[in-house]
């Protein structure tokens, strides 16, 4: 069956301060959220060791931004997984376009980092998505397939969680049509050997347009960036209707 998984990602905005206040008021706001509803928060790392201590069980689980594909070694500024299970993370982002756009992230090496992330026992989160003049030369399936099959050669889709994010829309407010979203994530789906991947929409999603994205069959959750850093419009996200 597939899952509904709404994730946050705050990306490289919050102190450990600003983190435990955001869950001391997101944790009374969610105590009625739909049962089945997996929520993630996606925390920079030095939050994540803060926020394990003080979530103590409860609906709230959490997410890195990256994980290197090696267990230890001489890579400056990389984390690996032996280092993130330590802190009690379940997710793990791969393959976010800023990871791609600044950070050299290829295909190749999302598909390591998304084995290596199975490997530790984490389910990684793979995102895909076209830019606005890929999507205007009408290459977006065509970028997307791509970015499928190279990233997913090996990676056990039963541990997996897709991510359909256009470039465009991501931090910009221009989200993306919900039928255009629905169908680009039915085509991703026509790409999986599994098909009850759960498979996410994210790019400018808020509270004013989560529950018309949410109503589409093909979408089984959201990734939030910006809409995901104010506890009270994360959890009205979380509760869509
Ligand atoms: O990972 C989240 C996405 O990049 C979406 O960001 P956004 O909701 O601020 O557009």
């Amino acid at each position: 069956m597939r899952k509904i998984v709404i994730a946050g990602n705050w990306k490289m905005h919050k102190n450990q301060a600003e983190s435990l206040a955001f869950v001391e008021q997101f944790k009374s706001k969610i105590e009625n959220t739909t049962e089945g509803r997996e929520i993630v928060l996606c925390a920079p790392f030095t939050s994540l060791t803060v926020m394990s201590k003080n979530l103590h069980g409860g609906r709230i689980m959490l997410g890195a931004q990256n994980i290197h594909w090696e267990i230890e070694g001489a890579y400056t500024g990389e984390i690996s997984g032996d280092m993130l299970q330590e802190i009690g993370v379940t997710y793990i982002i791969v393959g976010h376009s800023e990871r791609r756009q600044y950070f050299g992230e290829t295909n190749e090496t999302v598909n390591l980092r998304l084995k290596a992330a199975q490997k530790c026992g984490f389910k990684p989160i793979l995102c895909v998505g076209e830019t606005k003049q890929q999507r205007d030369a009408g290459e977006t399936e065509n970028i997307i397939i791509d970015q499928l099959k190279q990233g997913l050669i090996g990676v056990d889709q039963n541990n997996l969680i897709v991510a359909y994010e256009p470039i465009w829309a991501i931090g910009t407010g221009d989200t993306c049509q919900s039928t255009e979203a629905n169908r680009v994530i039915g085509v991703i789906r026509q790409q999986l050997d599994n098909k009850n991947v759960s498979i996410q929409y994210g790019g400018s999603v808020k509270p004013s347009n989560v529950d018309e994205i949410m109503s589409q069959p093909e979408i089984d959750g959201a990734l939030v960036g910006g809409a995901s850093l104010e506890a009270t419009s994360f959890a009205r996200i979380v509760n869509y209707q």
